[in-house]
């Protein structure tokens, strides 16, 4: 292992294999203890606000419109134009930081790819750390691999990179300045711009990111700030970065406009993100008894919340001059089953079809397989490089409740099981350091997960009635778990336990992976 030349006031608690120091170079660190030092006090304040604005929404606020935004909703501006390299978005793949599968995303033919420190990876120290090095290769397009017997290289045509460093809400537990631990998000945006704005901007790209999980115009408000600092301090001009932001809270939907506002000299618009959104909906929501969704499965993008929030994120972006990317469909390639196969097909299809005629400008993949299929859909639908001039949703309009009000339908003893059997299914493969897999026959991320745990604690908190009229009570639910965990076997005692502990607590956890974060290297 090896001695890093630390900057004054910071530790590294986790070991330091040779080639992590060409990461962890004194003035990468240097920059990331700056970003922490200016920027943690906001950060905390802003996490603050989270916890107070819970408490009203469990004492019966519902989310709405900020009359104090209501003159940035009224008024006349866009962001700043887009660079050649964002302007046409029409088929994004996701992933995780490994580098096996960053070659391939690159390569998938895919015209962006989103490479994830969030609910794609699990954050060890070696995940984190290592998918730097692999960035940085990337960045530079000297990226290889030998692996089974295989080899990895780029193609000469590869997709154009995009970031999403943690959220604000995860530690780095691994890194301290002053005793205090720095937050992943300073540490992945930190480390990945200090080694690559210069080199991607050279490249005829720029430092492109994407921003989790926020919860209003004020943290958004955060990143900008810390965008301008980081131009600044190396030297590359204002609105060099930019940023697609994640509509994926139910209380971010209110503040679209603000978000694109704050953001508007970095802005790259926004995406519809459309798991956490689910899972925000039910944590947000979880004391308002007529706020309780069906099974997962049931809560697709056709159902009229979700296809309103789809619309109202084009409507918003078009009007200010960016673009609306369309979320996740789950399903993947399923092997050895032609019909099975076919049917995951058949469904991306129809779901990236739905956000091409809703008027997105672009949309996400989860496999190599689904890129050609979501290309040729948004080839035939939206011929030009993108839809932000189209009128596509321009005379939409909507109230709060089009956003708030759920589907019909009660959960059922399956989607109960399914939940428990899923949830504790991925959290055994995020604590053995797999951020993303595959779990009958569709991709889980962390996203997903808190929507399994996240259901079946309100609906347990609820006494939800199941659509066979038996109500779900501590005693059914302890049956369904103790015959789930059992069909699982002793391989996921420990995945079970955290999964309980997150299911079934007396408060619901913020974030699943705030506890579990606690048990991983
Ligand atoms: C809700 C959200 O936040 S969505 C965004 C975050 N989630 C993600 O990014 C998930 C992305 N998807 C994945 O991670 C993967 O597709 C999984 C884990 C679901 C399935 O992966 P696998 O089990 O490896 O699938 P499969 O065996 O079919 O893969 C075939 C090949 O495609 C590659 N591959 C699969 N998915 C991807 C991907 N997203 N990016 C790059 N390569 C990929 C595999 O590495 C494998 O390569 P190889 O043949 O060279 O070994
Ligand atoms: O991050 C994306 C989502 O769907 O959640």
């Amino acid at each position: 292992m090896t001695d890093l030349k630390l900057p004054a006031g910071m530790t590294i608690t986790a070991p330091v294999k040779p080639e992590y120091a060409e990461i962890l170079t004194p003035e990468a660190l240097a920059f990331v203890a700056e970003l922490h030092r200016r920027f943690e006090p906001r950060r905390r304040e802003l996490m603050k606000k989270r916890e107070e604005r819970q408490q009203r929404l469990d004492a019966g606020e519902l989310p709405d419109f900020l009359p104090e935004t209501a003159e940035i909703r009224a008024g006349d501006w866009k962001i700043s134009p887009l660079p050649d390299a964002l302007k046409d978005r029409r088929v994004e793949i996701t992933g995780p930081v490994d580098r096996k599968m960053i070659i391939n995303a690159l390569n998938s033919g895919a015209r962006m790819f989103m490479a994830d420190f969030e609910d794609a990876s699990s954050p060890t120290w070696d995940n984190c750390v290592q998918g730097q090095i692999n960035l940085r290769d990337a960045v530079r397009g000297t990226i290889s691999l030998e692996q089974n017997g295989k080899s990895y290289q780029l193609n000469d045509k590869t997709a154009t990179l995009l970031v999403r460093p943690r959220g604000w809400h995860l530690p780095e537990k691994h890194v301290q300045v002053n005793g205090e631990i720095v937050y992943g998000a300073f540490f992945d945006f930190g480390l990945f711009f200090f080694h690559n704005a210069k080199e991607q901007l050279a490249r005829g790209a720029g430092p492109f990111f994407y921003l989790p999980k926020m919860e209003s115009h004020l943290e958004a408000r955060l990143w900008n700030d810390v965008f301008n600092y980081a131009e600044d301090t190396i030297g590359v001009p204002r609105g060099s970065i930019r940023g697609t932001v994640l509509i994926e809270t139910i209380v971010a939907a209110f503040e679209m406009d603000e978000i694109l506002y704050e953001l508007r000299e970095h802005s790259a618009g926004l995406n519809c993100g459309r798991w956490d959104y689910i899972f925000s909906y039910i944590k947000k929501l979880r004391n308002h008894p007529d706020r309780v969704l069906p099974d997962r499965a049931k809560v697709t993008m056709a159902v009229p919340m979700m296809q309103n929030y789809s619309k109202l994120a084009i409507q918003t972006c078009h009007k200010r001059g960016a673009p609306a990317i369309g979320g996740m469909s789950a399903f993947i390639p399923v092997k050895g089953d032609e019909a099975k196969n076919a049917a995951a097909f058949e469904q991306v299809r129809l779901d990236k079809e739905r956000e091409a005629n809703n008027g997105h400008d672009g949309t996400w993949v989860a496999h190599p397989g689904m890129v050609a299929l979501a290309t040729e859909v948004f080839d035939r639908i939206m011929p030009a490089p993108n839809q932000i001039d189209s009128d596509k949703q321009k005379d939409f309009t909507l109230t709060a409740a089009d956003l708030l009000t759920p589907p019909e339908g009660a959960p059922t003893e399956a989607g109960v099981r399914m939940n428990i059997n899923v949830g504790i299914q991925y959290l055994a493969a995020w604590l053995r350091g797999s951020g993303a897999v595959p779990i009958h026959n569709l991709m889980e991320d962390a996203a997903t997960a808190e929507i399994s745990r996240a259901q079946l604690w309100q609906w347990l908190r609820q006494g939800v009635k199941l659509e066979d009229g038996r109500t779900l009570d501590q005693n059914l639910f302890d049956r369904l778990y103790a015959e789930e965990v059992q069909n699982l076997g002793a391989d996921f005692a420990d995945a079970a336990d955290l999964f309980k502990q997150t299911a079934t607590g007396d408060t619901l956890a913020e974030f699943l992976t705030l506890p579990g974060y606690e048990r991983l290297a």
